[in-house]
């Protein structure tokens, strides 16, 4: 088993007007087999947590830490986090013009497994995950996320969690722009992933839409850069009946002058 926590961590970023901390002190705790949801409003942090546990250069990480079975992720190049077994969705997947989806595919396996996967069991497997995922066999040849609809994308990136078999999966919204079909297949490629016991995974959602698929057994709510409460998925319900105001200071005093 696997362990990847998240300590006390403080993230800040450059803007025009000087230094901005956005996460003020997260601390988690994600194994292997685990599937935990984070869910909160808009810009409470939740992508800024991704980005950073992805190593994105823009976020620093001002204290706190992040570690994978005792490594230090944040010691880690964004390929060594790969290789280590991190794998992150994001929220806008990017185009890569000029590279197909299988030498992508192909050449990204080889770099995180440290070898190619043998020619022909790959080829069945990647047919097959796509088959699973409903993505035309067209896509294969088609350049990485190149004029791919939001929904195409998503599929495509839950077909690289299908075959890489990462340690750890970090979805960002991946329930953004999707329709009712596409979210379940999506679900059930996760699911399917998860259902090896061997990878743990962090759900970010505003929404609990996605959690009707994808069942998690531990939801932490994200306000203002922080943990604001922990639970089980009966906060997910909670939530959806309740939304956020309970947990943003001032919203319910705030909305009464405008409703007078
Ligand atoms: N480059 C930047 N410049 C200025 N502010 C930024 C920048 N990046 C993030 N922020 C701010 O940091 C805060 C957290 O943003 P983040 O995207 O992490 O939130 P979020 O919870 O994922 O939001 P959403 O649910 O809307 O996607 C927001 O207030 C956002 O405006």
């Amino acid at each position: 088993m696997s362990t990847l926590e998240i300590k006390d961590l403080h993230v800040s970023i450059e803007t025009e007007q000087g230094e901005k901390e956005i996460l003020k002190g997260v601390s988690l705790v994600i194994k292997t087999g685990e599937t935990h949801a984070i869910m909160g409003p808009n810009g409470s942090g939740k992508s800024t947590l991704a980005s950073t546990i992805a190593g994105h250069p823009r976020y620093t990480v001002t204290s706190g830490s992040i570690t994978l079975d005792g490594e230090d992720v944040l010691e880690m190049s964004v390929d060594e986090r790969a290789r280590a077994g991190l794998f992150l969705a994001m929220q806008y997947p990017v185009e890569v013009p000029g590279v197909t989806m299988t030498n992508f595919l192909r050449t990204a396996k080889t770099a995180i497994d440290g070898e190619a996967p043998a020619l022909r069991t790959w080829t069945k497997d990647v047919k097959a995950a796509m088959d699973q995922l409903r993505i035309d066999a067209d896509f294969a040849q088609r350049n990485v996320n190149e004029g791919f609809s939001g929904g195409e994308k998503k599929r495509v990136e839950i077909l690289q969690l299908e075959l890489f078999k990462p340690k750890f999966a970090v979805l960002d919204e991946t329930d953004s722009g999707l329709d009712v079909d596409a979210l379940k297949v999506v679900s059930e490629g996760v699911n399917r992933a998860h259902a090896t016991g061997n990878m743990g995974t962090l759900l970010i959602t505003h929404y609990t839409r996605i959690l009707r698929y994808i069942k998690p057994e531990f939801v932490h709510v994200f306000v203002d850069g922080k943990v604001v409460e922990q639970g089980g998925p009966e906060l997910a319900d909670r939530l959806e009946d309740e939304g956020y105001d309970r947990y943003v200071a001032g919203a319910g005093s705030a909305a009464e002058p405008a409703a007078v």
